[in-house]
Formats: structure tokens, C-alpha cells, sequence
């Protein structure tokens, strides 16, 4: 939808018509839209799988990512989802401060070698891209793209293509994924696709799927419990080798699981690292005060790095992570089907086209629903009347939600229920170390070009300038050391 800003349209609409309403689709099919806690609860937690992803997205994620977790429905999802879980688990998680903490002094060294004078414009977009690239890499199957140093790693240039083409969702996007939805024997036809984004979206698959089938073959001539790699993909392999037969995912599903992680992980935690930089370079203050907690837990242990209880002591560093997911999820919306007719309950009732007040919406097999996570993020009857306001000191004192919606801070950011993010913890941890390294180092503050930045609709919401689009997904902050 045409709008300068993602997210501008719809919430006017949801001001104007309420919570939930009916919007048309690329060829005129109705689509509900919904930012109603009550309804996002009963279709992404309560009935998930009667709602599951819709047809359209399944058929772009097999293109992404093949047929990983990110891709799959139903029965199939449940038993992905469970091979993947150990890897996921908080003990595991715990093993990756290390190379959280390596890649943060790496990302400090780069940028002070890239800064020549006191308020220099950095591209932080690109440098959290890589930053994150190099965790997910290392955490996911033991490869180190090492992208923080290697101007030119190829995965760091195929995802920002990728992520670059993806975001913007183009006509000629979504009539395909349209014809391919209500065609499916022309699903075959996806791999042979002669677009440049389709071109680089097989570069990546075949990239990350040569990466992890080294580790997975390493990870099955494992002789004994000290060899055990304790990277994500090796896991995955021993939960996939003690399951029963009916159980385990294929060699291709495991292999899928690489690029849909690197796919669900790397430009998610970019874009909340890069819009929470954007906010502290615009607030001052709340920079100041994320600064001085930290150097106050410094002051505490002194040389020894920062434990998972001191980052999670952190009080306005867990506000500002929180507030930043809250008013930027990079999936503006979730694209879900009705598998067999339901009711939806609604929390705000609606007044219908012919004048009924309803709390309730039956939808048949079929039906399209938006669950607006932008919408949800800043629904006042949620939020308050300061929603549309980033301010994270609503997060000091305990936020008390009658319904749960969201799997970290109730917000809708990460989904929630059986589908939610798998790898919460992870970003939150990712972040929270990165984030600390960083502002121990630098202060930011607005550039000339910051006030350019606009929220670009697409399948994706990401950084853009305004009048310059075309130049792709940046954030440009002006930096200084410390
Ligand atoms: C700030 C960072 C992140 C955000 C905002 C985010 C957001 C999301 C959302 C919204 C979904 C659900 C999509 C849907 O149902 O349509 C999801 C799923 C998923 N995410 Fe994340 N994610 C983040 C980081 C990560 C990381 C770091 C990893 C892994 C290392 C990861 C792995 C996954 C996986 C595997 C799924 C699929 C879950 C399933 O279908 O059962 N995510 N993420």
C-alpha cells in the first residue's frame, strides 16, 4: 500500500474504524485486519493451527528459505519445531555470550578504525547487518563469516541484496505470489524464475545449505560427548537422531533449518538494533541514563565480562530493547488463513457496514487475516494514550496486560503461541550484549541525512531516506568515540 510512512495508513484506519476491519487484496479478495488482543490471542495462541500461516507466505518462505521450519504447517510445523527446540534452550543459549561479547569487541574495533573524526557518519544499519551475521553464522552451524572484517564476505553482500529486494514489496511481487497461491502446480516453476531477487535468493540457499551440510556431517561422525559441537545445526542433528523415525525431519528439512534461521535471525535483530541506535540518537537522555547503568554495573565487576543476570539487572537497557520492538517490528504484519470456519471474539467490538454492533466474527476455510503486530504494538486500549510515543520508561514499572498476545513484554514483535519466534532469547541476549559493548564505546547522535529516515512499507519495514529509496536500507547516525 502506497504510504510514506509504514504503518501511517493502517492506523488511521484503526482509529477511524475500530480494531478490526476488512480490507481488499491485490485482486479484490477481502482480507480481515486485526489489531484486537482479544482476537490476535484466540488466532495466534488459542487455535494456531487453525489459522496458520496463509498460502502466500508458505509459497515465498519455500523460496527463501526451502523447506525449513519457516515454510511448514500444521503437523509438519509441530514436528520441525520440536527437533529444533533443544537447540533454543536457555543452558544452550548461556554458551553463546562468548562469541556475543567476541563480536561486539570486533564491531568496536572496526568502527574505530573506520572513524577518522569526532561525529563521523557510519551506516549503522550495515554495521549491526554484519554484526549479526557473524553471531547467527557462529551460533548456527560453527562458521565464521568473519563479515565485521571482510569488507567483501559474500553472504554479508547476498543478504543485503536479498533483504534489500524482500522489503520491498513490489506489484510484480505480489501478483506472482498471488498467480503462484491459486495456481500451486505452478509452484514447481519457483527454482527456474529468472528475476535478479530470485536469482540471489538461490545464491543464499545454496550458500547456507553447502555450510550446513559441513557441519551436519561433522556433527554425524561425532565419536564422543567432547567432540560434540555446540553450534545450533549440531543439536539439531543428535535431537534429530534420538527421535523416532516418524518423528525426524529429512536431510533436506535439516539442512532448510540453515537458511531459515539465518533468514529469521540476521536482518530481524539488524533492524531492532538499528532502529533502537535511530531512537537513542534522537533521545539524549535516555542515552545518557542506558550509559550510566552500565557503568555502574562496570564500576561493580570490574574487568570481568557481564553475565546473563547483569545484563538482565539492566533496568533501562531491558526499557530501551523493549520499547524499540514495541514501536519497530520489522513485520508490520502476519499473514494468516482460516483452515476450517471459525468464530473470532473480539475485545473491541465493531460497528458493521449495516450499522451492527458485533463482538464476535464468523470466517470460513479460506479467509485471509492480517494480524497487524504494528497495529497491536500501538493499540491504545494496550498501550495507553502515549502508544504512538517511543518512550521507555513505560517499561519501569510492571505492565499489567488482561491478555497475553506477545511471548517477550506481551508486544507482538516476536508472534507468539506455537509459531512465536524461536529465537527470542537469543536476539534479546544478542542484543542486550551488543548493545552495552556498544555504548561503552560511542556516542550517537542525529546526521544530517538522520532526519531523512523514513519507515519504508514492505514486506519488511526498514530504514530508508526519504527521496533516496533507491539507494536501499540505511541509517545513517553520526558517531563519536569515547
Ligand atoms: C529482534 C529479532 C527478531 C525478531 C523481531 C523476530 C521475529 C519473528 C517473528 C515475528 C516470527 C514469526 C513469524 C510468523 O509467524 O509469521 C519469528 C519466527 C522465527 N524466528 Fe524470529 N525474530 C528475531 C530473531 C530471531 C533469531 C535471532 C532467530 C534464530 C537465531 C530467530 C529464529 C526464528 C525461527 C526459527 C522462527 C520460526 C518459528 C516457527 O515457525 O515455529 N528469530 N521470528
Amino acid at each position: 500500500m502506497n504510504q510514506e510512512q509504514a504503518g501511517d495508513l493502517e492506523f488511521a484506519w484503526f482509529k477511524k474504524y475500530g480494531a478490526t476491519y476488512k480490507i481488499k487484496g491485490t485482486f479484490g479478495e477481502d482480507i480481515l485486519m486485526t489489531s484486537d488482543a482479544k482476537a490476535l490471542q484466540y488466532i495466534i495462541r488459542t487455535c494456531a493451527y487453525k489459522f496458520d500461516k496463509a498460502q502466500g507466505i508458505l509459497i515465498s518462505a519455500l523460496a527463501s528459505s526451502g523447506r525449513g521450519v519457516l515454510a511448514v504447517n500444521g503437523t509438519t510445523h509441530q514436528r520441525h519445531r520440536k527437533v529444533l527446540s533443544p537447540a533454543f534452550s536457555e543452558t544452550q543459549l548461556r554458551s553463546y555470550i562468548p562469541l556475543f561479547r567476541r563480536v561486539g569487541k570486533t564491531l568496536i574495533t572496526q568502527m574505530r578504525n573506520a572513524i577518522d573524526e569526532p561525529g563521523k557518519r557510519l551506516d549503522m544499519h550495515m554495521w549491526f547487518g554484519r554484526a549479526s551475521l557473524d553471531v547467527v553464522g557462529e551460533a548456527m552451524f560453527a562458521y565464521k563469516f568473519n563479515s565485521l572484517e571482510d569488507e567483501a564476505s559474500e553472504m554479508a553482500e547476498i543478504m543485503d541484496q536479498l533483504m534489500d529486494g524482500a522489503a520491498t514489496m513490489s506489484k510484480t511481487l505480489r501478483v506472482g505470489l498471488w498467480v503462484l497461491e491459486n495456481v500451486p502446480a505452478l509452484q514447481v516453476l519457483v527454482d527456474y524464475s529468472p528475476a535478479h531477487l530470485h536469482r540471489r535468493l538461490l545464491q543464499f540457499k545454496k550458500l547456507a545449505k553447502g555450510l550446513a551440510k559441513r557441519t551436519v556431517d561433522e556433527a554425524m561422525m561425532e565419536a564422543s560427548v567432547d567432540e560434540q559441537g555446540k553450534d545450533m545445526l549440531s543439536i539439531l542433528v543428535r535431537a534429530n537422531q534420538n527421535g523416532d523415525m516418524t518423528k525426524k525431519l529429512s536431510e533436506d528439512e535439516v539442512l532448510s533449518q540453515a537458511s531459515a534461521i539465518l533468514g529469521a535471525g540476521q536482518e530481524t535483530t539488524t533492524s531492532t538494533l538499528t532502529w533502537l541506535f535511530y531512537e537513542l540518537a534522537q533521545h539524549q537522555d535516555v542515552q545518557d541514563s542506558v550509559r550510566r547503568e552500565i557503568a555502574a554495573v562496570r564500576a561493580r565487576v570490574g574487568e570481568s565480562p557481564f553475565t546473563t543476570q547483569d545484563y538482565d539487572g539492566m533496568e533501562m537497557l531491558n526499557a530501551v530493547i523493549k520499547e524499540t520492538l514495541r514501536f519497530h517490528p520489522i513485520l508490520g504484519v502476519m499473514s494468516r488463513q482460516a483452515y476450517v470456519d471459525e468464530v473470532i471474539p473480539l475485545g473491541e467490538p465493531i460497528i458493521t457496514a449495516d450499522g451492527q454492533r458485533i463482538d464476535h466474527i464468523p470466517v470460513k476455510k479460506g479467509q485471509l487475516i492480517e494480524c497487524a503486530a504494528h497495529g497491536y504494538n500501538r493499540n491504545l486500549t494496550v498501550w495507553g494514550p502515549d502508544a504512538h510515543t517511543w518512550r521507555p520508561e513505560r517499561w519501569s514499572k510492571k505492565l499489567e496486560h488482561e491478555l497475553v498476545v506477545g511471548i517477550h513484554g506481551n508486544v507482538m514483535t516476536f508472534s507468539g503461541g506455537v509459531r512465536g519466534c524461536l529465537g527470542w532469547r537469543f536476539a534479546v541476549m544478542s542484543m542486550q550484549s551488543l548493545t552495552a559493548e556498544v555504548l561503552e564505546n560511542f556516542r550517537f547522535a542525529p546526521s544530517e541525512d538522520t532526519k531523512l529516515v523514513r519507515r519504508r512499507p514492505g514486506l519488511l519495514i526498514t530504514p530508508r531516506l526519504q527521496g533516496r529509496f533507491q539507494e536501499g536500507i540505511q541509517m545513517p547516525l553520526s558517531v563519536t568515540p569515547l
